[in-house]
């Protein structure tokens, strides 16, 4: 049974690689990922992750295809993925001392085109963060790219104060909710 991985990004091969499962290929999705107006961000997770998987299923008939999307959100507000210096630094001004969710939806279409899907949702606290921790944390780079301006994998675990949910969902892949959708899908796990 072919997996194929429908995903640029490195961390959900390594966190795939976590559960023992190694895909037979990545091909990642180019989807248009602009939130429409008014889309809550839970919606907007499953939407994109579903959207990246029928794009990559019609390349590759008769395998499975996995695919996700991680989105972090203050409230209704979807954060952006943090390109510039300027947009990390609103993301921590945003996030420091509150709660937010971090929603991590997966699908997996099976061999006959039957996509399932599941949806992450998670609690991350930050500390109240400091003009100097702010400043530190952009200078290190390591938001870029990143939903939400951070990475929990690298020292923005410093500043955070507790999560409740899923590590390897915030991360960008829920590991529990793949396991099950693979097995349900038959691919042999032990
Ligand atoms: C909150 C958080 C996000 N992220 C990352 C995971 C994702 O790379 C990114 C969310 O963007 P995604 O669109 O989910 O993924 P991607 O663009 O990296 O890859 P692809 O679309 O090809 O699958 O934010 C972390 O690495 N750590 C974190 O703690």
């Amino acid at each position: 049974m072919r997996l194929i991985l429908a995903s640029a990004s490195p961390r959900r091969r390594d966190l795939l690689g976590q559960i023992g499962v190694s895909p037979d290929a990545v091909d990642p999705a180019d989807v248009d990922e602009t939130p429409l107006k008014g889309e809550l961000p839970a919606i907007y997770a499953a939407r994109v992750a579903a959207d990246k998987g029928a794009l990559v299923a019609a390349r590759h008939p008769g395998a499975l295809i996995l695919s996700g999307d991680t989105v972090v959100a203050a409230g209704r507000r979807i954060l952006p993925k943090a390109e510039s210096e300027e947009e990390a630094r609103k993301c921590l001004e945003l996030l420091s001392g509150r709660r937010h969710r971090v929603l991590s939806a997966i699908t997996l279409i099976d061999a006959e085109g039957r996509a399932r899907h599941r949806l992450s949702s998670n609690i991350v606290t930050f500390k109240r963060l400091d003009r100097v921790e702010i400043d530190a944390y952009v200078a290190s780079g390591e938001w870029q790219g990143k939903a939400g301006g951070y990475a929990i994998q690298g020292r923005a675990a410093g500043l955070i104060r507790a999560i409740q949910g899923s590590h390897s969902a915030i991360m960008g892949l829920p590991l529990y909710e793949t396991r099950a959708l693979l097995k349900a899908a038959g691919y042999p796990l032990d």
